[in-house]
């Protein structure tokens, strides 16, 4: 059986971590703070990330990365997009041998337009990487680690390195499919979010469920064009790592993007918002790195550039909708 790491110790990575505990892996979390893992450690908890969740007793963490990633097969990769070059560094003077790299994050590297796969390819230690998988799908940390049911898939171009994810992360309360298109696997799940913060800010301003579902349909057109257009198969996005997540991620009270899309159109402002929810917002970072990349690549993206300037232009989110509502009047058409 597999010995696994998982870095970072937020809610997602606390969340997986219970998963494989669950299966009786041999898993160890590591945090930057010393003080996350002994209250793991000590009390079987996580009050930042999961208040009021008992975790497995069998779930060990540690603030050493030379202890977490002694004789492991798979590292997990739970941190932020932005955190993701930091910890690779940090891994590249600890790691003494090749693993399989899972990563779980959902955003797009401003700048570099890179996907989480390539950073790791770019930063990471050639010699160190046996293969990299995208772990992605609809999956909020709060249901998984109340062992609600849970989809998710695996996607590898090594498809033995999809099948050993699948096999470890697996159980009664999470399914895991595997699958090729790991571009489109990550161009999903990093642009969903830019949707998501756009239907909090339609249900903060008090629009309905008519203007939400365009959101999702026309934002899931827009996803397409541009993964399309940088390599990935428009099938990917019809299933749980496209719509699936989509949908989960517009929809749910769990989202942190759409909690801070919601209080944007409640009229907060975005400083405001960003210091009060203590976790990671991937879509704020993610709509600027797409807005710029859609531009060079001379994609149409209208919902991505409205949310751009709602978000960094101080524009009013009645005068977006507006906007998107005055456009030409087109014939439907898919692309
Ligand atoms: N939460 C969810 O339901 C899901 C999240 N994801 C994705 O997973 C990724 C992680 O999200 P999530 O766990 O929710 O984020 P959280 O904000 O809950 O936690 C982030 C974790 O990363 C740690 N961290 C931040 N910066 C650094 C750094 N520079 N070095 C080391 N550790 C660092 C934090 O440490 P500290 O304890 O100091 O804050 C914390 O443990 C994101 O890309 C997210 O989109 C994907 C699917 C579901
Ligand atoms: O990716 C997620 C669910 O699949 C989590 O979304 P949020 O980061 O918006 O909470």
């Amino acid at each position: 059986m597999s010995k696994i790491a998982v870095l970072g110790t937020g809610s997602w990575g606390t969340a997986l971590a219970s998963v494989l505990a669950d299966n009786q892996v041999d898993v160890t979390m590591w945090s930057h703070r010393e003080a996350a893992a002994v209250e793991i450690n000590d009390q079987h908890r996580n009050q930042k990330y999961l208040p009021d969740v008992e975790l497995p007793t069998n779930l060990k963490a540690t603030a050493s990365m030379a202890t977490v990633l002694r004789d492991i097969d798979i590292l997990v990769l739970a941190v932020p997009t932005k955190a993701i070059r930091e910890v690779i560094a940090s891994i590249n003077t600890q790691l003494d041998h090749p693993v399989v790299v899972v990563h779980v994050s959902k955003g797009i590297e401003p700048e570099t337009n890179l996907r989480i796969s390539e950073i790791i390819t770019d930063a990471m230690t050639p010699s160190l990487v046996a293969a990299v998988v995208a772990l992605s799908g609809p999956s909020h940390a709060e249901e998984v680690c109340r062992r609600m049911p849970t989809t998710l898939t695996a996607a590898s171009t090594d498809e033995s390195a999809a099948k050993l994810v699948q096999n470890a992360f697996s159980n009664l309360n999470l399914r895991v499919y595997t699958h090729h298109d790991i571009i489109g696997t990550e161009i999903g799940g990093a642009l969903k979010n830019i949707i998501a913060l756009g239907a909090g800010i339609s249900d903060g301003v008090g629009n309905g469920d008519n203007a939400k579902a365009a959101l999702i349909t026309r934002g899931m057109r827009e996803i397409i064009r541009l993964g399309e257009a940088v390599g990935a198969e428009e099938e990917t996005f019809s299933g749980l790592t496209g719509i699936g997540d989509l949908i989960v991620t517009c929809t749910s009270q769990h989202s942190r993007n759409w909690q801070t899309g919601y209080r944007l159109g409640k009229g907060e402002t975005l400083t405001e918002v960003l210091a009060s929810v203590g976790m990671i917002v991937e879509g704020v970072r993610t709509t600027e790195a797409v807005y710029l990349w859609a531009k060079k690549l001379q994609i149409s993206m209208p919902i991505t550039e409205a949310i751009y300037g709602i978000l960094y232009d101080e524009k009013s989110p009645t005068v977006a909708v507006d906007e998107l509502m005055g456009r030409q009047k087109k014939k439907r058409i898919l692309s």
